[in-house]
């Protein structure tokens, strides 16, 4: 795997998509038995979840619906530090096991917003899926239910990850060489 430039700056091979292919198989393993006896509503945040978002619907074995809701908070390479929803849910999830899909979780501040508004339309529970998760830059506390992989606080790009509108559509997830 080759190295990346976007916007100036430079970024190598983190991890491949092989990799997370067999993580999200396990992911699916684990949300499938975990929910034999329900029929989960998966939350995906757009636009950075799709990719992460839809194959693990497909590894899920069990009867599961999806939804989307597009929320925004980072420009270039930096949280602006408000989270603008730009599309809401149209269903009723009153009742409903749901499950928000993330692709990251950096500062916290996305999942927290979104939390309150899922726990607001009274579901019947909540967890939270994200491929990503970096501790270390949590601003408030959030505790993931289920984590793809922990990383380092650094700036990631691809499978859904991207800059200024870039890089979404690597298969492979980059990381700023610094
Ligand atoms: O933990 P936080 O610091 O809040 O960051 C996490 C959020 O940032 C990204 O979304 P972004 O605002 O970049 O929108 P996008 O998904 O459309 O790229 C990502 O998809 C999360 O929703
Ligand atoms: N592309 C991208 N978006 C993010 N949103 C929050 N953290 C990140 C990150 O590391 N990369």
């Amino acid at each position: 795997m080759k190295r990346k430039t976007y916007q100036g700056l430079t970024f190598r091979p983190f991890i491949e998509n092989e990799e997370i292919r067999q993580r999200v198989a396990t992911l699916g393993k684990a949300i499938s038995a975990d929910y034999t006896d329900s029929y989960p509503l998966l939350v995906c945040v757009l636009n950075g979840a799709a990719p992460f978002a839809l194959d693990l619907f497909r590894a899920i074995d069990i009867d599961a619906e999806i939804t989307f809701i597009r929320l925004k908070s980072y420009e270039g390479t930096s949280s602006t530090g408000s989270v603008k929803q730009i599309m809401g849910l149209s269903e009723d999830i009153s009742g409903r096991d749901v499950i928000i899909i993330e692709d990251i979780i950096d500062t916290g501040h996305t999942m927290t917003r979104l939390q309150a508004d899922i726990k607001a339309m009274n579901p019947s529970s909540v967890r939270i899926a994200t491929l990503l998760f970096k501790p270390e830059a949590l601003q408030v506390p959030v505790t993931p239910d289920y984590v793809g992989f922990e990383i380092p606080k650094k700036f990631i790009i691809g499978y859904g990850l991207d800059i200024d509108g870039k890089a979404r559509n690597l298969n492979d997830i980059y990381v700023l060489d610094e």
